[in-house]
């Protein structure tokens, strides 16, 4: 690999260590007779095939041992029911672990977002989402590193929805205390695991006081068996309030949250560092995991060559440390990292005017 980076960058670049940490759930499976993983790619929707294309091309120049076995998840309607097509079902299984295009749902109607159906399907309680400043991007922030973790099958987005009377409708928010426990055991341990020294539950208990406090209390008792991780709360609003003001009070700890919390505290994070084109995400399970960008579709610039694959990319890179290949991780990681922080070739996003097959080049130009 050549890399003639400066000092100055070189420097900005150990300070990225963590802008795709290891995952700490067991990955178990076995390379193939050629000594490649299998892993199972969804494209997705939208700009999704297009970052999809990016990632694989610079995987094929970092030689990394994986086989990627594509599926299609277009929803399947089966007795009333949206479901997933079985062969993507199967693929995710089989291999235990995935790399996920966004998944379009169309809003107010029409399908159930096949997203949330993949999360409950494989039982990824865990949604572990960092976000890291960048050098080579300019914001109001140069030292935002917060990580987040949602619960990931339940509370707000449990799908549970009726009409009461009409124009009268009701969602249910369904908290248990199993979904709770086990989020709250993996933030502890991946607080521990990044070398973290606090865990920062995120709720409305004032006012949810059965659901979010049964989840806060769960927190609590678990925080119990972690004596050398300090705990501590904070309301939702007030949350969102200081990570704006100072958002690196927030890099010592592990933020753990419902479900909704997390999808939108975790775009706010995005947007300190540059927006939706950096920030990577993994869903956690026992059985297998699915990395993905925190980013959708992104249908505004779709089909246009001008997504930026830097957040499906340090997913991905999640991905291979959750497998153990660091080392790939770690090429991977420094050439986008290095090509952002050259400020030379960058897309839209970024304040260039790169394209995604342009800027996927830089990286490839890097990695041989
Ligand atoms: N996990 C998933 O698959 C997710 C799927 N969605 C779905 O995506 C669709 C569109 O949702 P939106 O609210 O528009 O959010 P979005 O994340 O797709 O886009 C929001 C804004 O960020 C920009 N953006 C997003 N990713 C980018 C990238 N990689 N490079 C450059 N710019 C990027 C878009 O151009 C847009 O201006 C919806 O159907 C939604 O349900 C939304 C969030 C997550
Ligand atoms: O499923 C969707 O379309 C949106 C989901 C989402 O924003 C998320 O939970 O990350």
């Amino acid at each position: 690999m050549k890399f003639e980076i400066n000092h100055l960058i070189s420097i900005g670049l150990r300070s990225f260590a963590s802008a795709a940490p290891i995952i700490t759930e067991a990955f178990h499976a076995k390379p193939n007779a050629n000594g490649n993983y299998l892993v199972t790619l969804i494209p997705g929707d939208g700009i999704g095939p297009e970052i999809s294309e990016s990632v694989k091309r610079i995987y094929s120049a970092a030689e990394v041992p994986i086989e990627w076995e594509a599926v299609n998840v277009t929803p399947v309607i089966k007795k009333g029911k949206t479901v997933i097509p079985d062969e993507a079902l199967i693929s995710v299984k089989k291999n235990t672990v995935a790399l996920k295009g966004p998944l379009a749902t169309p809003i107010g109607k029409g399908h159930v977002s096949l997203n949330l159906t993949l999360r409950r399907t494989f039982d990824l309680f865990a949604n572990v989402r960092p976000c890291k400043s960048v050098v080579g991007y300019k914001t109001p922030y140069d030292d935002v590193n917060t990580v987040l973790i949602r619960e990931n099958t339940e509370g707000e987005y449990s799908g549970i929805e009726h009409t009461v009377v009409d124009g009268v409708v009701q969602s249910i928010k369904l908290i248990t205390k199993e979904a709770s426990e086990r989020c709250a055991r993996y933030a502890f341990t991946y607080s521990k695991d990044i070398g973290r020294n606090r865990v920062t539950a995120i709720h409305k208990a004032n006012i949810m006081k059965l659901s979010d406090g049964l989840f806060l209390d769960i927190c609590q008792e678990v925080a119990k068996d972690f004596p050398d991780i300090e705990f501590d709360d904070m309301l939702l609003d007030r949350a969102c309030l200081h990570i704006v003001q100072d958002p690196a009070r927030f890099s010592d700890t592990v933020m753990v949250m419902p479900n909704l919390y997390g999808d939108i505290l975790s775009d706010m994070c995005a947007g300190l560092i540059g927006g939706l084109g950096l920030t990577p995400s993994g869903n956690i399970g026992r059985d297998a995991s699915i990395f993905e960008a925190v980013h959708g579709t992104a249908p505004d610039i779709a089909g246009k060559d001008l997504a930026n694959p830097t957040a499906l990319l340090l997913s991905s890179i999640m991905m291979l440390r959750h497998m153990r290949l660091f080392t790939f991780a770690d090429q991977i990681e420094t050439a986008v990292l290095s090509t952002i922080a050259e400020g030379q070739c960058l897309t839209r996003d970024l304040g260039g005017s790169a394209t995604n097959t342009e800027f996927t080049n830089q990286i490839i130009n890097k990695l041989k």
